[in-house]
């Protein structure tokens, strides 16, 4: 095939620095899940991340784990066979590890208690929070990204496959068209708003930007987080219904970009400097630029989701808003805050779901997730 092609079936490397999944080129398809952990055998959860780190690597290699289609007759195959015969289509598997992991209602299950980063805090109620705690929360999760659904999501329904009995999935959320670029150089994709989204994300060669706001480092501390990430994710409906029947200004006004071109308001290109004066005060890009918030960056690696339909006549629609950063008490929180408080584009949009995970660094040769936690 043509260079394209290839390059979207490639693997990702596994191992690493840092986990992959962060700053690599974003893929089209989504599987995220959240999963509980249903033992407080903390040996059986260790025995489990292991099997799961060499799982993930012959997942991401684009090998089966263990035998698909050989081995007993007697016995289920090893790997579930679906994505025999498929490109490794860039797959990449992300894990963290959630506050309940820590400490769940004051229990310490696995004696990690001391180990909680401070900066994976129990994110606060934001106003207009409208979260369903059956899809909130989470021990672990794993997020699982590919350029074919197919392979995303044989990745997760093989890991809680081989997790059963040490975890269960709490929640999933699958989706598709990638709502934020991390390479610049690309045509910047568009959300369910019709809007370019990921104009002025961090890009993931940015090494620079990634370090000062994306990698937690050895002084932040705890150790077994240097090099790793935090990791909030937002289910955020979008009531596209009311919004398809809002004029072209009035939505253009709701972000302070174009609809067509993406330029800010008093600027001419997409990538041009943003004049914030320029913006309506209410504007979600001017609330949310770094210039209003003393700095403040995320990597943002979000997706849409199209849900089918909500029993009222209306799409369960939305973007799957997943954010990546060193200190979440210093990027996410106050971000949000500023939003929830003022944004306009809280007429059209509401946060049903919410997580927070501590992403360890990236798995050397020989190790497993989570080492550094359970060493
Ligand atoms: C708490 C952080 C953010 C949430 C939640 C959020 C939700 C959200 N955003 C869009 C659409 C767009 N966002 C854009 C820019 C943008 N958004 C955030 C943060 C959150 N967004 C930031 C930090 C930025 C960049 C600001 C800047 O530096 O200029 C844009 C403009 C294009 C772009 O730069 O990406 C769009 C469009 C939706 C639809 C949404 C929830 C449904
Ligand atoms: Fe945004």
């Amino acid at each position: 095939g043509d260079d394209h092609g290839s390059a979207d079936e490639e693997a990702v490397p596994f191992h690493g620095a840092h986990q992959a999944g962060i700053a690599t080129p974003v893929q089209d398809r989504l599987h995220f899940a959240a999963f509980d952990v249903v033992t407080d055998d903390r040996d059986r959860l260790v025995r489990m991340l292991k099997e799961w780190t060499a799982a993930a690597a012959a997942f991401t290699g684009g090998h089966p784990y263990g035998s698909a289609a050989g081995g007993l007759g007697e016995a289920p195959p090893d790997d579930t066979g679906e994505a025999l015969g498929l490109p490794p289509a860039r797959l990449t598997l992300t894990i963290g590890f959630g506050p309940t992991l820590f400490d769940k209602d004051g229990k310490d299950r696995f004696g990690l208690k001391a180990k909680r980063p401070a900066a994976l805090i129990d994110l606060p109620h934001f106003p207009g929070d409208n979260l369903d705690p059956a899809g909130s929360g989470g021990d672990i999760c794993v997020q699982a990204c590919a350029d074919d659904p197919q392979v995303a999501v044989h990745a997760i329904r093989n890991l809680a496959r081989i997790g059963f009995g040490v975890v269960s999935v709490r929640w999933s959320q699958l989706g598709f068209g990638k709502t934020s670029s991390t390479t610049p150089d690309r045509q910047t994709p568009r959300n369910m708003f019709g809007f370019k989204d990921g104009t002025r994300n961090i890009a993931g060669t940015d090494t620079k930007a990634l370090e000062e706001h994306v990698w937690a480092s050895a002084a932040d501390g705890p150790s077994w987080m240097a090099g790793g990430s935090y990791v909030v994710a937002r289910r955020i409906r979008m009531h596209i219904e009311t919004w398809d029947r809002t004029s072209l200004q009035e939505q253009q006004d709701t972000f302070g970009r174009t609809k067509g071109e993406g330029n800010a308001y008093g600027a001419e290109r997409e990538h041009d400097p943003v004049p914030l004066d320029k913006l309506p005060a209410d504007s979600h890009v001017r609330l949310a630029h770094p210039d209003s918030n003393g700095g403040v960056r995320i990597l943002r690696r979000g997706y849409s989701f199209t849900d089918g339909t909500d029993g009222l006549g209306r799409l369960d629609a939305g973007l799957f808003f997943i954010a990546y950063q060193r200190d979440p008490r210093k990027q996410f929180v106050p971000l949000q805050n500023r939003l929830a408080a003022s944004d306009h584009m809280n007429e059209y949009v509401q946060h049903v779901g919410s997580g927070i995970w501590a992403c360890p660094p990236g798995v050397r040769k020989g190790g497993y997730w989570g080492d550094g936690l359970f060493s």
